[in-house]
């Protein structure tokens, strides 16, 4: 029982690290995940490239979703374990929700697996099983198994909404509620630098973020209101205080940029704006150490994708 999907990551309109509530958009780069299930009872994981990443978000992933979709009671294939292979086009903790990316991934390729995949996930003219749970519900099993697997400080159900249902969502993960989703406008692009360093979620330092929560509040309403641009610049802003990172590159971005900030807990910042906007940006991020990527805005989300077959 093989199943194969894709995900993208994100960039981060308002950190949820203050309030509970938090804002991202799904950029164009991508993370697969392919399983293999069986009745082994065990899980196991692989990081394409990187032997020693940790795991235990995806397998737990796998294990999840086979307990609740693929026990004896249920009318389709079942399955206790398996095998599950990422490979990623997204940082790993640099900012840019490669976590949501892998669960994402990772939960709908089990469904896919088990004959369950979501009717939004699955290709034109394919048919979901009854059975089948929304691309909502599949992203909440990420999310529950992201807390498990103590990746995530809220549960992080802003970004896996975001790369779950592509586009640019607005949350509430004290509740796991989705509270807005929609699209950018279509002629802007992201704009990507990430340095060399890493800054897991987890290591956070949450007591300072919660400092700027009234700043959080401000940007949540911005972002409600569907100013998404300046909502990310005042949470860049407040975010690079609270967390100790320099904010020059939002300051090189303005005010050529519609609007940019650092991108989760960091070290990445993203832009958005027009292609020309971005130019002058690029050649200033360009100067910098690390890499500077233009990424189109993803508005496809979580897709089931046709597997292997070497
Ligand atoms: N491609 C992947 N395959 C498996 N697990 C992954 C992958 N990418 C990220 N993870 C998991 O997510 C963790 C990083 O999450 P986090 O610190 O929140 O960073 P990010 O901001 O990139 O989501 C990793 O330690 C690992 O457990
Ligand atoms: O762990 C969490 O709950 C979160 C981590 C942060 O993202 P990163 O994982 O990109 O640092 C933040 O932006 C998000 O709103 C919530």
């Amino acid at each position: 029982m093989e199943g194969r999907a894709t995900a993208p990551g994100a960039g981060t309109v308002l950190n949820a690290l203050a309030n509970g509530s938090g804002s991202a958009f799904a950029i164009d780069a991508r993370t697969t995940a392919t399983v293999e299930l069986d009745d082994s009872g065990t899980v196991t994981g692989e990081v394409a490239g990187a032997p020693d990443a940790d795991t235990r978000l995806v397998e737990r992933c796998v294990a999840l979703v086979c307990e609740r979709h693929g026990g004896p009671e249920t009318t389709g294939p079942t399955a206790t374990g398996g095998h599950v292979r990422t490979e990623s086009a997204v940082p790993m903790a640099a900012g840019l929700k490669s976590s949501s990316a892998a669960a994402n991934a990772t939960v709908l390729a089990v469904l896919a697996a088990l004959d369950r995949a979501p009717p939004d996930a699955l290709p034109d003219g394919e048919r979901a099983t009854p059975a089948a749970p929304t691309r909502a519900a599949a992203c909440r099993l990420g999310v529950e198994a992201a807390r498990d697997a103590g990746v995530t400080v809220t549960g992080a159900f802003d970004d896996a909404s975001a790369s779950m249902l592509g586009g640019v969502t607005v949350t509430d993960n004290t509740a796991d509620a989705l509270l807005a989703r929609e699209t950018l406008p279509t002629a802007w692009q992201a704009l990507v630098w990430t340095p060399e360093e890493r800054a897991l979620s987890a290591d956070a330092d949450v007591a300072r973020c919660e400092r700027v929560a009234p700043v959080a509040d401000l940007v949540r309403e911005l972002a409600l209101d569907g100013d998404y641009a300046r909502a990310m610049t005042v949470n860049g802003f407040a975010f690079c205080a609270a967390l100790g990172f320099p904010a020059d590159p939002a300051v090189e971005a303005l005010p050529d940029a519609a609007g940019a900030s650092l991108s989760g807990t960091g070290p990445s910042f993203v832009a958005i704006g027009t292609d020309d906007a971005l130019d002058p940006v690029a050649a200033r991020w360009r100067e910098r150490e690390g890499t500077t990527r233009r990424l189109a805005l993803d508005t496809t989300g979580g897709i089931v994708t046709p597997e292997h077959h070497p």
